[in-house]
């Protein structure tokens, strides 16, 4: 679905953001890039959808390079949620969330009712529609920024850092309906943040970046788990950690990957 090919990029003021970093996203799955702050995991993320443009290497989604295709078209192809919803605060939720379909071109009527579907879909009650943004918690701000991003059914989701601001019980709430969404939708989702424990919680796919936008390690949570990479790896991903959604047992001779709801999640070896 999505490949980075070799992708480094260095800004004009000479800081390599991100070097030689590759990655296949497959359809459907949830990435998350996580590690600490400056690793370059927002420069990958806007890599997609051209916000930045690689200084060499290139970004493909199904085989083609994005180079190659209209900025504001690949934009509008690709849903974008970020830490601060980015909602206009002049504009009501209802079009807010309709905005991208109009700026598609869809009449006002369609748009309407395709905004209350996704309004609907993220939790937002009827009652909030025609508020303005700062009329809302920051919680459902969000939750408006991700029914603004999927409107016009994206074939690629990107979120940097998307509950980074709420507080930890809104987050855990979001992080369980991000993961609903992504079951119900199937939408391809890159997902950036800097808390281990969200990637976990989320992805699928876990890539841990290092400074300078090295890549540590690229795996599924129980991978990561059961064998990381090296001490930078175990170190980040803390594996004593009393917040660990997964965690490993040896039950009958085998290794297992064992989730926060005490349920076998996978086995890591026999
Ligand atoms: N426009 C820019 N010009 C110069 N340097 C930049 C620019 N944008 C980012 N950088 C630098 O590139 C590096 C990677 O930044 P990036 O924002 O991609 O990292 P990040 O992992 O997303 O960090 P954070 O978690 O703090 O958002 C950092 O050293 C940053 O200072």
């Amino acid at each position: 679905m999505i490949d980075f090919d070799s992708v480094t990029k260095l800004y004009p003021d000479g800081t390599e953001a991100v070097r030689d970093f590759s990655l296949h996203i497959p359809q459907g799955s949830l990435t998350a890039l996580v590690g600490s702050s400056g690793s370059g995991k927002t420069t990958l993320l806007r890599c997609i959808n051209r916000m930045v443009d690689p200084t060499s290497g290139a970004v493909l989604i199904n085989g083609k390079d994005v180079a190659d295709r209209p900025a504001v078209e690949l934009r509008r192809s690709i849903g974008y949620v970020m830490q601060q919803s980015g909602l206009l605060p002049h504009r009501r939720v209802i079009d807010n969330a309709a905005t991208v379909l109009r700026l598609r071109g869809v009449d006002k009527k369609t748009a309407n009712e395709r905004a209350e579907e996704v309004l609907n879909t993220v939790g937002i009650a009827k009652e909030m529609f025609r508020r303005y943004p700062s009329q809302l918690s920051g919680g459902q701000a969000q939750r408006v920024g991700v029914a603004r991003a999927l409107a016009a059914d994206p074939e690629v989701l990107l979120m940097d850092e998307p509950f980074g601001a709420v507080d930890p019980i809104v987050r855990a709430e979001l992080q369980a309906e991000t993961r609903r969404l992504h079951q119900e939708l199937g939408t391809t989702i890159v997902f950036v943040t800097h808390d281990i424990d969200e990637a976990f919680a989320l992805a699928d796919q876990v890539v841990i970046m290092k400074t300078g936008g090295e890549v540590a390690q690229v795996g599924s949570p129980a991978q990561i788990l059961a064998n990381p990479a090296d001490d930078f790896v175990a170190q980040f991903v803390g594996l004593d950690s009393a917040k660990r959604r997964l965690r490993i047992e040896e039950r009958d001779g085998a290794r297992v990957v064992i989730a926060e709801d005490g349920r076998i999640a996978g086995v890591l070896d026999q």
